[in-house]
């Protein structure tokens, strides 16, 4: 992943909106190659944020944030939002996409305490610890109410086995419980590695004694327990969310608790945040913290400094390691196809130049070597440059796909081994309602960008500078008089390239020039005998 880059003069301002650990956010007070501003301004209502974000380059939070669209909006210079945890419910990443903003998290640094926390709970709800210590603060000598049960021998149900469920499951089972998960990523193979059991989400909520929910909340996890999966569970269940408020329906679970069906819920996070008049917390069956699974010295350090080195790699090299709303290219996916990136970008700003109509649909063939990858974050870049005409730097990796797409291009790739004589070859061609063009680059090697046809015609060009297109007549005497012409004009000519479809027929010049050109010196070569079309492009 490759973004437009700050470069290091440029001030960066960096806003904490919520409290991260100072220890963690060291990698940012210590940088001295870029020019960060750090402010930490915490609480703030939605306004005010909006207020005091409009030249914010990167915004930083955890859960109590909510950064909604119109906090993105406001941001005006916003570049990339950095999430010093796991959970993105919080952030509009629809919105961040459409405005190019890239989203990075922290997945790895609580996953250890988010494990502990459910585990404490578990604990402490299967032996009543919260109730019995608040009785005896209380005065109260009262060994008969909070006889619990044990976890041995128990089964717990675990639905989402990704970081945290599989911490937790590994924990469980140093505690005797049997293990059954449902994670639609979950082999038969690597359940039976791990000695638990694979079930549905049926099957979890019927054989299991307590059950943990440690999903992201989505559109298809929002109430996964609801009152049809409270009824098929055993009497004296016990539920424990460590995850998101919303993937358990807080009015089933409360109406299944006085129902007796439930005999107790340990719950760290709630719907709505902060939870502190929750009608669940009326019930003496119901534990719970706000909001602390990842609260630990170590993890609040862990998470921030992963966000931290994430946005000084973004503005030092462009790529980052946890993107949220694109695409991870893996790293050895990168090394392979990073070299192409600038040329696939080119290709497509090359294209950009050439077309005078709405793009409605662009083809991007991969051939060679290139074929054997993953091409779609060189289609990405393709794009960026196709675009970059029309949203300038608006557009980059994040929002590329998703801008062509809103404005109704039809995107089509295709892959092909045999290269035409090529290592690796990028032919890309735009329709327009009456226009076709095409270019197609390659990769020389040791040599660096080509591109090698234009249309139809075979060329050999570096993609940078400044080009002149011209379409000509195949008549003598044309590449002459476009030459004195254009030092008539004072400009250089580097290099010329020239090729026809047949003696006498359509024929076209690429130049490299020294310097750019106005419209009228563009006129002035047009204006010509035998020339048909003349443009300038800039790569
Ligand atoms: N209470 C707290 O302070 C914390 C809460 N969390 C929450 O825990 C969640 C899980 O965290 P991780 O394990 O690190 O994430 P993860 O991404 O490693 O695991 C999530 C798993 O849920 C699975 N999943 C998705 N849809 C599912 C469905 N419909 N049914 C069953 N499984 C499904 C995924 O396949 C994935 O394996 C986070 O999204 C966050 O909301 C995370 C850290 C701390
Ligand atoms: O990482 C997560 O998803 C969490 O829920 C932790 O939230 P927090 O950063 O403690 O507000």
């Amino acid at each position: 992943m490759v973004t437009k880059t700050a470069t290091a003069t440029n001030l960066i301002n960096v806003f904490i909106a919520d409290p991260l650990s100072e220890d963690g956010i060291f990698p940012l007070r210590q940088e001295t190659d870029l020019n960060l501003n750090v402010v930490i301004d915490t609480g703030l209502a939605p306004e005010q944020l909006i207020e005091k974000i409009q030249d914010v380059h990167v915004l930083l939070v955890r859960s109590q944030t909510k950064v909604t669209r119109e906090i993105i909006a406001a941001a005006k210079s916003l570049k990339l939002i950095g999430r010093a945890g796991v959970g993105v419910d919080n952030i509009d990443l629809a919105a961040a996409t459409e405005h190019g903003v890239i989203v990075v998290n922290a997945p790895d640094g609580n996953t250890n305490s988010a494990a502990e926390h459910t585990i404490a709970m578990m604990t402490s709800l299967a032996r009543h610890i919260p109730q019995a210590y608040n009785a005896l603060k209380n005065g109260l000598w009262d060994r008969k109410t909070y006889v619990g049960v044990e976890l041995k021998n128990k089964t717990l149900g675990v639905l989402g086995f990704g970081r945290i469920g599989t911490e937790v499951a590994y924990r469980a089972k140093g505690q005797r419980m049997n293990v059954i998960a449902y994670d639609p990523f979950l082999t038969e193979e690597r359940a039976k590695e791990l000695g638990i059991t694979k079930g549905s989400v049926d099957e979890v909520v019927q054989a299991a004694d307590f059950i943990t929910v440690h999903t992201p909340l989505l559109p298809e996890t929002r109430n996964l327990i609801n009152k049809d999966k409270f009824a098929i569970m055993k009497t004296d269940v016990r539920i424990i969310n460590c995850a998101r408020g919303g993937i358990i329906d807080e009015d089933d679970l409360y109406d299944a608790i006085v129902e007796g069906k439930v005999a107790g819920a340990a719950l760290d996070v709630f719907v709505e945040e902060p939870a502190t008049n929750h009608k669940l917390l009326t019930l003496p069956q119901v534990i719970a913290t706000p909001h602390l699974g990842a609260s630990t010295i170590e993890a609040q350090e862990s998470v921030a400094v992963d966000v931290s080195n994430d946005i000084i790699k973004f503005f030092k090299t462009g790529t980052v390691t946890n993107p949220v709303n694109m695409p991870s290219i893996p790293k050895e996916l990168l090394a392979q196809v990073e070299p192409f990136f600038e040329l696939a970008e080119k290709l497509g700003n090359f294209l950009s130049q050439v077309t005078t109509e709405p793009i409605k649909e662009i083809n991007i063939s991969y051939a060679g070597e290139v074929a054997n990858y993953d091409v779609r974050p060189l289609t990405s870049n393709n794009l960026k440059g196709l675009l970059q005409k029309n949203h300038g730097d608006h557009v980059n990796d994040v929002n590329a796909r998703y801008l062509s797409e809103r404005i109704g291009i039809k995107i089509n790739e295709h892959k092909t081994t045999t290269a035409k004589g090529f290592t690796n070859l990028i032919s890309v061609e735009v329709k327009t309602e009456n226009e076709v063009h095409t270019v197609a680059g390659t990769l020389l090697n040791g040599l660096g960008a080509r591109i090698v046809k234009v249309e139809n015609y075979v060329v050999d060009v570096i993609p940078q500078g400044h080009l002149l297109y011209i379409k000509n007549t195949d008549k003598p005497g044309a590449i002459g008089r476009v030459a004195t012409k254009l030092a008539e004009k004072d400009i250089n000519i580097a290099t010329m390239q020239v090729g026809r479809d047949q003696v006498g027929g359509t024929a076209i010049m690429m130049l490299t020039i020294d310097n750019d050109v106005t419209a009228e010196d563009l006129n002035y070569v047009a204006q010509l005998e035998n020339i048909d079309e003349v443009k300038a492009i800039t790569l």
